[in-house]
């Protein structure tokens, strides 16, 4: 962490708070909405301007709740109700009227008195009818003393009940009332609709199947008919997340939908009796926000895409904010909103809100950071309250959060920690001692599924060297189902092995052998390079290398060490392996924040160039001196520069 930058214990008792039952929460959503202040503004300037949004960036930073706060900024516009009405003169062709918010429930229901008064005057007259046959029967009987009559007469009776009962033509006035498709209130806030995931039908409308289709049993097509959600986002918002994943066809939709402002509604299954139907067109005034991460701008139709650009903004969401009083205020306020969104768990005490801010600093991957993939870190709020509700306390404390984070640890941790025991059981890498062409690089887990607190692991790299099988065509040859960039990473690095090595050894006359032990999940990226590098050069040269230390680096083709990802959950993959020294790029020295668990345990060692890997991971002896001064001499200035003091170099960068 920077010189500047006051510890997080220190910072918080000038805050004069005793827990988080002493922050405000806001009221209004939009204000609830953290380290997003970009995407903020133009969200607030859509939904006055009623345009739509598309809003990229990774998971769980706010872009649902962005959208939602949208609604409070809407224009005050008269909301509508929409109602499905019969089409005597074309059945399968419902007819569609909008009324003012409120005014559909009362037309309905107008519908209904009307329907059962005629429905009542119907049974009145066919009692009337029945009783005059069979009193008439009656009367027949008596005159000429004959019962037959009177047996005709009620079973003529019956026969006519059941006739007139079950005739459709007498249940027209049910067939007559209008179905209510979108209602509102007169005081409702504009609707917020959010559609992800949801199939055709849900988006665009569906007209239900009828098992009977005719014969006087059939359901009206009108009352089969169902909104979709662009009529319920009528005069509001309609949110999809993870829009590349809605089919061509439906975006396609989508888009007339926004051109037209109206969609027609008809059955979305071709094999159903509702593929028959289609309404007049439904009015659908949404303002669309779209959301995903950066890959569903490739997934997306181009004229939807096109659309929103024309018609609206786009926005990249923020995933970390500088960590500033200002923002670490932001993130008390922020436990604080989910301790009382959550009902179940009790507030959080000072320690236990520098304890969560510390994991902000370290979730951000960067110095001088705070993340904000806020959804995980709520998780953590709640796991850590939940530990609390357990243990019966009235309030949340360090304790707690503490061990929330080792509770609340991702799959991929877990799977790694397991993986780890197995390779140390079977001894796929080594702790200690000493190995040529054999080096510990670092990986991370879990990058590529989305989650913020990458899972950290040790991957071997072993590498031999061997005289070429064609001669004067000597190969680099990788395997563990590397990348494209890890593929171009060994490209690159055998650059700087043949500059090291070259002059000593033919090396056109050698094959190089370079194997990730056990990467079954495979290998993405350079930042195995410097490790890379390291087994090569030791192979070739035959040095062997400490295998207490671990490494992580990527490696330019002129030997410099460049930063890399995920460097705190590598440094700690280290130390739960048991490694005694860790050797990461210079500039990626600072954003290294270890928790309590791993705080103190091992020797942090960051480097600018090749050169200097090679002095601390490689064991002491002639051949190591020989080397290191054919590539150079004593470090470089540079390196010295940014050398940190001998006790950062032990504790690591500790928040
Ligand atoms: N910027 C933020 N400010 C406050 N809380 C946040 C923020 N981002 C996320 N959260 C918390 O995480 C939860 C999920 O956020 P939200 O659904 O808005 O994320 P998202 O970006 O839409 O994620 P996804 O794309 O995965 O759906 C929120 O309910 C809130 O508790």
């Amino acid at each position: 962490m920077d010189e500047e930058l006051e510890s997080v214990e220190e910072w918080i008792k000038k805050l004069n708070i005793k827990s988080t039952k002493d922050v405000q929460v806001p009221k209004i959503l939009f204000d609830q909405v953290i380290g997003q202040d970009e995407a903020g503004e133009v969200v607030k300037k859509a939904a006055i301007q009623k345009r739509h949004v598309l809003l990229i960036g990774e998971p769980g930073t706010g872009k649902s709740m962005l959208a939602q706060s949208m609604v409070d900024f809407l224009p005050k516009e008269e909301l509508e109700d929409i109602l499905v009405f019969p089409n005597p003169e074309d059945s399968n062709r419902p007819k569609i009227k909008t009324l003012p918010a409120g005014k559909g429930k009362e037309v309905v229901r107008q519908y209904q008195i009307k329907a059962e008064r005629e429905k009542k005057d119907r049974s009145r007259g066919v009692l009337f009818l029945i009783f005059s046959v069979v009193f008439l029967g009656l009367i027949i009987s008596i005159v000429i003393s004959n019962w037959t009559i009177l047996f005709f007469a009620i079973i003529a009776a019956a026969i006519l009940w059941m006739a007139l009962a079950f005739n459709p033509a007498m249940r027209t006035e049910r067939a007559m009332i209008p179905k209510l498709l979108v209602s509102h209130t007169p005081n409702d806030k504009p609707p917020f609709v959010d559609s992800t995931g949801a199939h055709s039908g849900a988006l665009l409308g569906d007209v239900r199947h009828d098992p009977f289709q005719s014969g006087g049993l059939e359901t009206p097509a009108h009352e089969r008919v169902e909104a979709g959600n662009i009529h319920k986002a009528h005069k509001g918002v309609l949110f999809i997340d993870e829009i590349n994943l809605l089919r061509p066809e439906s975006q396609q939709a989508l888009l007339t939908a926004m051109q037209e402002k109206k969609f027609p509604i008809s059955g979305q299954s071709e094999r159903s009796a509702g593929a028959m139907v289609q309404t007049e067109p439904v009015p659908c005034d949404f303002i669309l926000v779209a959301a995903g991460n950066l890959d569903a701008i490739q997934g997306m139709h181009p004229a939807l895409r096109s659309r929103i650009r024309g018609y609206g903004y786009e926005v990249y969401m923020n995933s970390v904010m500088d960590d500033t009083d200002e923002n670490r205020r932001k993130l008390v306020q922020f436990i604080a909103q989910e301790v009382v969104k959550d009902k179940k768990i009790p507030h959080f005490d000072t320690g236990a809100i520098v304890e969560v801010i510390k994991e902000a600093q370290r979730r951000s991957g960067r110095k001088g950071k705070l993340t904000l993939r806020l959804r995980e870190l709520g998780g953590l709020v709640r796991v850590a309250g939940d530990i609390a509700v357990s243990e019966k306390a009235d309030i949340v404390t360090a304790d707690h959060v503490i061990r929330a984070k080792r509770l609340s640890k991702p799959l991929e941790q877990q799977v790694a920690d397991k993986s780890i025991e197995v390779k140390k059981q079977y001894k796929t890498f080594l702790t200690e001692g000493s190995a040529v062409g054999t080096v510990n690089g670092l990986a991370v887990v879990g990058a590529n599924n989305g989650l913020s607190d990458f899972s950290g692991i040790v991957m071997p790299i072993v590498a031999e060297v061997t005289p070429a099988i064609q001669k004067g065509r000597g190969e680099v040859i990788a395997t563990g189902k590397l990348g494209e960039i890890a593929k171009e990473a060994v490209q690159n690095v055998s650059a700087v092995f043949k500059k090291i090595s070259g002059s000593s050894k033919d090396i056109t006359n050698m094959d190089v052998h370079i194997q990730f032990v056990g990467t079954y999940e495979g290998v993405e990226g350079d930042s195995a390079s410097v490790s890379i590098a390291t087994a090569v050069i030791s192979a070739m040269e035959n040095i062997p290398v400490d295998q207490s230390v671990a490494m992580t680096g990527s490696l330019s083709v002129r030997g410099q060490v460049l930063p890399v990802g995920g460097v705190t959950a590598k440094v700690e993959a280290a130390i739960d392996a048991g490694l005694k020294k860790v050797i990461v790029p210079a500039s990626n020295f600072g954003d290294i924040v270890l928790d309590h668990a791993h705080k103190d345990r091992i020797e942090i060692v960051p480097v600018t160039t090749i050169r200097e890997v090679l002095e601390n991971a490689l064991v002491d002896c002639p051949a190591k001196t020989e080397l290191l001064s054919k590539m150079g001499g004593p470090v470089a200035e540079g390196t010295k520069a940014v050398m940190p003091n001998k006790k950062a170099r032990a504790g690591g960068n500790v928040a």
